[in-house]
């Protein structure tokens, strides 16, 4: 979905002064602008442009372009003014040089736009922040709020709205939240992904709360290191949260010590959740049984036993972690445990799509790192006699080096694994496949999605379970440029329904 990152003034909304926005224009010029854009392609009469510096190439190189549509106003960095000189020498233009441009660009939308919900927490971490989104988003729906989440399936909850990133530009994102807080919504559980984070997508949101899942490989693309990696993580507790806001840390997660040490030294308010005997709200008792798991939690001197519908030790450490968020933003413990019962899962994780007539059960997951694959392979054992068996590919346009380690951890935690296609994008599917049989030597290939699936379906017997892992949600393959309708609850469906003779 293209998201529209242009938003005017529409007629209702009155235009705005720089100074208003936070911005300072050279020489003191003060305009007065009808809207924002990051995109020159959506730049109206009287908006401000933000040409921002791109991955590929300098938003500046747009300038000109924005001029012609009609920008009286641009924002950019030091850059950026002397890419695009020339342009803005012969203009009547305000031109706003900020040393952080994208800060800069965050804060004037949220003022732009001027309203959001009210109590607002987000959650960051290389797994799991969809998963605890969507229980926050819960358990505050339980207890009586107006909710939502926002990030990678949308805004769901009390207002609804699809988007197209994890953590939107700042300019979608305000838009979206003073809409939300316009439909009288009060509570907002949003995703910080770490390009969110590191292009400060969401430093103009006021954060009462920032979650912490874990941090293991992925998107070694973008970042540099994983040192960068982290601290682009980080900054949600180092520089986006204000210092009197609070931070809840999953001790258990990958890098979660760490994590709650950078949030302490910035002097936030921090609850750590876990099984670690240092946690404060402790998880000292787990049993699986055959739709979920029964957890024993204590905190602050009191024991709270809290069944789940929900397979797989993460989604509980993940419910854990909302209800630690639920706590730090306002509400009482008892309610919040006693809600915890009635949160359903999330889509595509760990979802029961269809169930063989010998009862194998085949699962959709969202596992698309490589820690990911292991912990939902490993989740699935307790529930299963047989042997299991994984679908699984990886993404083109994305972390190369994720590829093996994502074979690796599919061969060391199933029987039997095929490797095929997921979402190649502008890369050769034979090569990226080729990529992660090199950590799965032993594994079938099948390029075609839909083939891998009805095979897979077809090796399990009594007791087997399949984990068809990495498109969750996803309802599209996408194949260079082409989104080909593809959804592996409905592939789960029609293999069963193939092999079973339950085809009219
Ligand atoms: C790597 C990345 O995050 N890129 C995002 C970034 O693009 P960019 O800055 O690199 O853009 P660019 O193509 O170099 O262009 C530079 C500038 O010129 C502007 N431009 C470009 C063309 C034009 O005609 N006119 C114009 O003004 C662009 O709007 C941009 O501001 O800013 C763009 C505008 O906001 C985003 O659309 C784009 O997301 C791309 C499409 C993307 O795929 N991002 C993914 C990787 C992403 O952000 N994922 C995260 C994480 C998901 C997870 O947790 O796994 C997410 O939050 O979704
Ligand atoms: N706490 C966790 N620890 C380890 N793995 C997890 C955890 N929570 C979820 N996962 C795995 O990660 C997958 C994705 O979960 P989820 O969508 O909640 O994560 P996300 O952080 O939002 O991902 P994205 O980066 O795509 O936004 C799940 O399907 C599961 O395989
Ligand atoms: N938010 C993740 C989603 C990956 C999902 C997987 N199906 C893929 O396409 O790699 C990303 O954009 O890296
Ligand atoms: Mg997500």
């Amino acid at each position: 979905m293209a998201e529209k990152t242009g938003m005017g003034a529409g007629g209702t909304i009155p235009g705005k002064s720089l100074t208003e926005l936070g911005l300072t224009a050279r020489g003191g010029a003060e305009a007065r602008i009808t809207g924002l854009a990051v995109d020159s392609r959506e730049v109206r009469t009287g908006y401000l442009f933000a040409a921002m510096p791109g991955t590929r190439i300098h938003g500046a190189e747009f300038i000109p372009a924005a001029l012609r549509m009609g920008a009286i106003a641009v924002l950019t960095d030091a850059e950026g003014a002397r890419i695009a000189a020339e342009a803005l020498a012969g203009a009547d233009v305000a031109l706003v040089v900020a040393e952080d441009p994208r800060q800069a660009l965050a804060c004037a939308a949220a003022l732009w736009f001027g309203a959001q919900p009210r109590i607002m927490a987000a959650v960051t971490g290389t797994n799991g922040k969809t998963s605890v989104a969507t229980f926050l988003r819960q358990i505050w729906q339980g207890l009586g709020h107006s909710a939502i989440n926002l990030g990678t399936t949308g805004v769901e909850g009390d207002f609804t709205m699809p988007l197209a990133h994890t953590t939107p530009e700042p300019i979608t994102l305000h838009r979206v939240l003073s809409e939300a807080a316009a439909h009288g919504i009060t509570h907002c559980a949003m995703e910080a992904s770490s390009h969110g984070l590191s292009q400060r997508r969401l430093d103009g949101v006021v954060l009462q709360a920032g979650g912490f899942t874990n941090l293991t490989q992925d998107h070694l693309d973008y970042h540099a290191s994983f040192a960068e990696y982290f601290d682009a993580k980080a900054s949600l507790f180092t520089r986006v949260l204000s210092p009197e806001g609070h931070a809840v840390i999953n001790l258990d997660g990958a890098r979660g010590a760490d994590m709650a040490l950078q949030a302490e030294e910035r002097g936030l308010d921090v609850l750590t959740v876990g099984e670690a005997p240092e946690a404060e709200m402790r998880l000292i008792g787990r049993r699986f049984t055959p739709g979920g798991q029964v957890l024993r939690v204590a905190f602050n001197g009191i024991e709270y036993q809290v069944g789940l519908d929900l397979i797989g030790g993460f989604q509980g450490e993940n419910v854990l972690l909302a209800a630690g968020l639920a706590l730090l933003t306002g509400e009482a413990p008892e309610e919040v445990f006693s809600v915890l019962p009635q949160l359903s899962g999330v889509r595509g994780r760990m979802q029961l799509a269809a169930t063989r007539d010998n009862g194998a059960g085949i699962y959709v997951d969202y596992a698309h790192t490589p820690d990911a694959v292991a912990t939902a392979l490993k989740a699935l054992r307790p529930h299963v006699m047989g042997r299991i068996v994984c679908v699984v590919g990886a993404g083109g346009d994305r972390d190369r080096t994720k590829r093996p380690l994502m074979g690796q951890a599919a061969a060391e935690n199933a029987d039997l694994v095929i490797v095929t296609d997921d979402n190649p994008r502008s890369e050769d599917p034979a090569s990226i496949r080729q990529a992660i049989l090199m950590g799965c030597p032993g594994a079938l290939e099948v390029g075609d999605r839909a083939e891998a699936i009805l095979r897979a379906v077809d090796a399990l017997g009594p007791g087997d379970a399949l984990l068809i892992a990495g498109k969750g949600h996803e309802t599209g393959q996408t194949v260079g440029d082409v989104v080909y309708p593809f959804d592996d609850v409905e592939q789960a469906s029609v293999a069963v329904a193939a092999l079973d003779g339950r085809l009219a």
